[in-house]
């Protein structure tokens, strides 16, 4: 009978468990999640898998300017728990957990208050089961006394539930302040982090990290509150009550029936994580695979591989399939074996109490109210398996994220470092005996030395790979020389504060990359302190705001995912025109205008000359023809500046290397001219 009940109340219990959990803090939505991760397309699921993966990732990173610190113990994790359910100087919060602690006990309390009402209610219809035997008097004191225990089951049962909704609304607030607090703290974190660390990382590897981490704070605080705690409390209470009214054999097969439950189920859940780890997955893969292909459409339309296509999507799929049979196969075995072994205890218990009631010792209400204690902990016990499995995810989540937190920047700010202070008439740059490499192996630059005087344009031309970028790199300070230094204005920019450093250099990468936003927005983005006619100013010197006055959105147009909705021409000038919102001291364009046409190369060129007019300048190119009018020009090789000079002096010697560059660069651009012509 019991089990019946308990397999039809399966869906149920599962469906109100969830609906319940969905409606608490971010904890439940994992679980809820967890659920629904069994379609092949969803590939949000909480894995051990990725898990892996991602301590695989962070080991990755932690390249040579990266310190890890050794993965934080389980203990570890705990005493941070503690400090998040019970912080220093936020009694708000303390009062929280006090009264939905004490919510806790009231719930559980009015719970096994339920199975006495019901045991009297059973021996009271017992004793008076029959009214026309008493007077009118006696039959409506009984009628009134029946209805009152009958509407006491009923307010106790609805007290416990209104406990229990209340304690979760209040602890609500110390879960969510745990997690807003703790995910502000590892995204400030993974800002202050270097370069480095951001170019090696792997593609949603880090918000998937922090989005498990504080997911898992949230769901072993609300597991511990919700589910851990109040069982705890509510098998010693009925324990305790069963050795209280009943005597030790009782309060024997009460432990034993739970002791046995809790192994079986920790065992099998244990084994059965596996076949979950790979359902999560084979889910995984296929749904890359399948993002992967439709990303590539065009590209498999090219090679007609739609087939091809289909056929390695499928075979994810089968694996799926395969293992989700076996997830759904060992929950069976999970749920069967939970489900004899409580049986077999509430059969014992029931058999004791059967033969207490015959032999007198004991009411029928007794025996209902033995099964009635009982029966309500199959309830919460019926998820351990799943609570368990999460709960040790969630330290898992947790460890990789404080993994994260853990990791030391390679660029880091001298404490109480002072401001650069520079002014555009005092703001030379100097590279004195650099040395610097990124990886193992031969120097990229073994001595590296030039000045570019203050309020100067200099250019440096050379080869690609030759470390030209790498230049404006070190002088943003995204990595540091292995040795020398590099000054400006006479102060190693290892000494001063990054912020002042930054604040005062303009970049204009090769290589822009746009927020997924407007376009004021993201040309905003270069002074958030300016305003709108600013942007329409810096728009129109850059020869853009006609482009985009010409958009039906206007300035209000989307941009696309890394600003791919723009021409890279358009996404150029934008990036060209937040940077002189920024309005630097010391302004660097890394082959700025590479994706422009000749005229509006020319228009912006030319704006971009007046703007750094008495600023100190580096100017990168390939095309020589844009940097002829600098002051200065070097030429990399082999990580040396091996030619100094202006366009006329260099090209004057027909035997340097500026020269062969020159000439090459006429020949290509006069070739194109000419197959123009022919065109
Ligand atoms: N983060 C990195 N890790 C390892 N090697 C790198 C990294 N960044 C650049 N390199 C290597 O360092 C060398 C110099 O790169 P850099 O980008 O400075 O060259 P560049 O002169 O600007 O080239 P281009 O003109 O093609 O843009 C190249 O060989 C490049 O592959
Ligand atoms: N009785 C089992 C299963 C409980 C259950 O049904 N869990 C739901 C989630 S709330 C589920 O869908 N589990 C799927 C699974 O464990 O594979 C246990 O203790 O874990």
């Amino acid at each position: 009978m019991w089990l019946l009940s308990i397999a039809g109340n399966r869906t149920l219990l599962a469906k109100n468990l969830l609906v319940s959990l969905s409606k608490q803090p971010i904890i439940n939505r994992t679980l809820y999640n967890q659920v629904k991760s069994f379609k092949p397309h969803q590939t949000k699921s909480l894995t051990l898998t990725n898990r892996v993966n991602l301590s695989k990732s962070f080991i990755r990173w932690n390249g040579s300017s990266q310190k890890p610190k050794p993965t934080m113990s389980t203990s570890e994790i705990i005493r941070k728990l503690v400090q998040f359910i019970w912080p220093k100087n936020k009694t708000h919060i303390k009062i929280r957990v006090v009264i939905a602690v004490s919510l806790l006990f009231g719930s559980k309390l009015l719970n096994v208050i339920v199975p006495f009402l019901f045991r009297d209610i059973v021996d009271f219809l017992n004793k008076n089961a029959k009214l026309k035997d008493f007077g009118e008097s006696t039959s409506d004191k009984i009628l009134i006394t029946m209805i009152a225990l009958i509407v006491g089951y009923g307010c106790a049962r609805a007290g416990a539930s209104l406990f229990g909704e209340l304690r979760s609304a209040i602890f609500a607030t110390v879960a969510q302040s745990s997690v807003t607090q703790l995910a502000t703290q590892v995204f400030r974190h993974l800002h202050k982090l270097d370069l480095n660390f951001h170019l090696n990382r792997q593609t949603g590897a880090l918000s998937k990290a922090i989005d498990r981490g504080t997911r898992g704070i949230s769901f072993v605080l609300s597991a511990l509150l919700f589910n851990i705690a109040p069982t705890i409390l509510e098998v010693a209470m009925v324990t305790g009550i069963l050795y209280a009214k009943f005597g030790l054999y009782y309060a024997l097969v009460s432990v034993g029936c739970i002791g046995g439950y809790t192994t079986f189920t920790f065992l099998t859940t244990k084994w059965r994580t596996k076949f979950r780890i790979d359902m999560n997955k084979a889910e995984n893969e296929a749904g890359n695979k399948a993002i992967d292909s439709l990303i590539n459409y065009e590209t498999v339309k090219y090679f007609n591989n739609d087939d091809y296509e289909v056929k390695r999507y499928q075979e994810s799929l089968m694996k799926y399939q395969q293992s989700a049979i076996k997830t759904s196969t060992s929950l069976a075995v999970l749920n069967f074996g939970q489900n004899t072994i409580f049986s077999t205890g509430l059969t014992a218990i029931m058999l004791l109490a059967g033969y207490g009631a015959v032999s007198g010792q004991m009411t029928v209400g007794d025996l209902v109210m033995c099964n009635a204690l009982l029966f309500q902990l199959s309830v919460p016990l019926n998820f351990l398996g799943t609570v368990y499995r999460e709960v040790r995810q969630s330290i898992l989540d947790m460890q990789n994220m404080f993994d994260l937190t853990a990791i030391q920047a390679g660029v880091k700010e001298k404490p109480s470092a002072p401001n650069l202070i520079i002014t555009p008439s005092k703001s030379a740059i100097v590279f004195d005996k650099v040395r610097f490499k990124y990886q193992e192996g031969a120097d990229l630059f073994s001595d590296l030395s030039f000045e570019v005087p203050s309020g100067k344009k200099v250019a440096i031309v050379g080869g690609s790979g030759s470390g030209k970028s790498t230049i404006v790199r070190l002088l943003y300070r995204f990595y540091d020389p292995l040795e020398g230094r590099v000054l400006i204005n006479g102060q190693d920019i290892r000494n001063v504060s990054l912020d002042s450093l930054r604040q005062k250099i303009g970049i204009v990468p090769q290589d822009t990359v746009l927020f997924n936003d407007t376009i004021l927005y993201n040309i905003h983005y270069g002074n958030m302190k300016t305003n709108v006619e600013d942007v329409y100013k810096v728009a129109e010197m850059c020869d853009l705001h006609n482009t985009i006055e010409k958009m039906p959105m206007k300035y209000d147009t989307m941009v696309g995912e890394r600003g791919l909705k723009l021409s890279g021409g358009e996404k150029q000038r934008v990036a060209i025109a937040r940077t002189m919102l920024k309005n630097p001291y010391i302004f660097v364009y890394d082959e700025a205008t590479s994706s422009l046409d000749s005229i509006t190369e020319q228009i912006i060129m030319s704006s971009l000359r007046k703007l750094i007019h008495g600023r100190t300048s580096i100017c990168i190119a390939h095309r020589l023809i844009t940097v002829i009018d600098a002051d200065e020009i070097f030429v990399l090789e082999n990580g040396k500046v091996v030619e100094r000079g202006s366009h006329k002096q260099l090209i004057s010697n027909p035997f340097s290397l500026y020269h062969t560059l020159w000439q090459k660069q006429s020949e290509q651009s006069y070739l194109k001219e000419t197959d123009a012509g022919k065109i």
